[in-house]
């Protein structure tokens, strides 16, 4: 299906009303960031011209798309003319029109396919500084963006700006990055493991023949990972292992219960092992994370990416890992803008501090809707967060 054929607009037919486009091209997704002038603006002769000192009012968007669908996105920026108009063009007509910022590894490998397809080149943005970079801006200018997740319940975390560092950044994208922050700038990548968000996807699909990363998280809701798992109590005849701190319902082997029996794959129920699949990537992930923040006293973890999404099971899970293993000493956070991080980094990269923090509050609208595009059965007041909000904000250009 081309799902792009009839994108919603969201009002934004004027490619006046459209400036700076930020791209973020991984292993699995591409992330979009744009920004798109209020139309009230331009009624005020002072905000017309950019450079004014009170800035622009506007909106930030946000898309993603599946890297292996990546015609669609540069479909999509074209049908929307995303590299037109705006800020860019009334500053510098030339220059500024044949550029957008952009990070994750793809910037380098589509880096000829943009400009072939959009006659534009693709500026590169170092990956861990943009994910650095957009957390702490999320961190520090929008409200109700870090929250905890712990028995079923979302609790929002007031951030202390002078308080913030040092934290572990842990971004669970394809693969998982583990990041030292210190400040603005000022981090170290200390870790990572290749088994994350790619491998859910990727073993998941082969193991349940499902067709979509939604399909498989909604499969996950409904599956029983004790089918699969062998809890230390299967193990010792129902007895806890008090002396070393492990109850009997403790999953003692993701996925060792298949080897007792002379099951196949077709024996178990895809959404058992997809429950399980999941359970055993969020769990090591968690305690990978508390050993790094372990290693360097950092009491803070915030998560972010895109294999997350807002997924009770998955933050709970990763919760109760850092939970566990740091005896309550370590806390895990979440990020509503979760997967955008990088993203808002390479945007906020055309001109640095050209956010005002303090401006940005949050309205929720129906967005520019990149993923769901013509599918009727799509609501979108269903979808996870971070794709049916834009906000409101205000942009400034040095
Ligand atoms: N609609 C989707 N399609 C595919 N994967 C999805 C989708 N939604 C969430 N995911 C999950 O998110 C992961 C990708 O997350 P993210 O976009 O943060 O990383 P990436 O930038 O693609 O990866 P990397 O940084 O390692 O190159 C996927 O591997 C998958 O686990
Ligand atoms: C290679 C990157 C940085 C690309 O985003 C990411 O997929 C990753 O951090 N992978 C984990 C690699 C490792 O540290 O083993």
């Amino acid at each position: 299906m081309d799902h792009l054929r009839e994108i919603e607009t969201d009002g934004i037919s004027n490619p006046r009303e459209i400036s700076r486009l930020a791209i973020d091209i991984g292993g699995s997704l591409i992330k979009l960031v744009y920004f798109s002038r209020d139309s009230s603006d331009h009624e005020d002769p002072l905000n017309d011209c950019v450079g004014v000192s009170n800035g622009v009012n506007g909106r930030l968007h946000f898309a993603k798309f599946e890297t292996t669908k990546i015609n669609d996105c540069l479909k999509f920026i074209s049908a929307n003319k995303l590299l037109l108009g705006g800020l860019q063009n009334q500053e510098n007509p030339t220059s500024d029109k044949s550029f957008i910022k952009a990070t994750g590894g793809g910037a380098y490998k589509f880096s000829d396919l943009f400009k072939e397809k959009l006659g534009i080149s693709l500026e590169k943005e170092d990956e861990m500084e943009c994910l650095v970079t957009g957390a702490n801006f999320l961190l520090k200018a929008v409200n109700h963006e870090a929250f905890t997740y712990l028995n079923g319940q979302k609790e929002f975390v007031q951030i202390d700006h002078n308080d913030l560092y040092p934290y572990l950044l842990v971004n669970i994208g394809s693969g998982v990055s583990m990041v030292k922050v210190d400040g603005d700038g000022k981090f170290e990548r200390v870790s990572g493991t290749s088994v994350g968000g790619g491998t859910f996807w990727g073993l998941g699909k082969l193991l349940t023949k499902c067709q979509s990363f939604d399909e498989l998280l909604e499969l996950s809701h409904r599956g029983n990972n004790r089918v699969v798992d062998m809890l230390v109590g299967d193990i010792s005849g129902g007895m806890d292992y008090s002396k070393i701190g492990l109850s009997s319902t403790a999953i003692a082997s993701s996925f060792g219960r298949a080897i007792s029996n002379n099951n196949e794959l077709d024996d178990y129920k895809p959404e058992d092992v997809s429950r399980s699949l999941l359970r055993m990537i969020s769990n090591n992930i968690g305690q990978i994370s508390y050993l790094n923040a372990l290693r360097f006293g950092l009491k803070r973890i915030f998560f972010g990416g895109f294999f997350i999404r807002g997924h009770s099971y998955t933050m709970e899970t990763i919760s109760v890992a850092v939970h566990f293993w740091s005896k309550g000493e370590a806390k895990a956070m979440f990020l509503r803008h979760e997967g955008f991080l990088g993203a808002l980094g390479a945007f906020m990269s055309y001109d640095r501090h050209s956010l005002d923090d303090s401006m940005i509050n949050q309205s929720v609208q129906i967005p520019v809707d990149a993923s769901c595009g013509t599918d009727t059965n799509c609501n979108p007041l269903e979808r996870d967060l971070n794709e049916t909000e834009s906000m409101q904000c205000r942009v400034y250009q040095a």
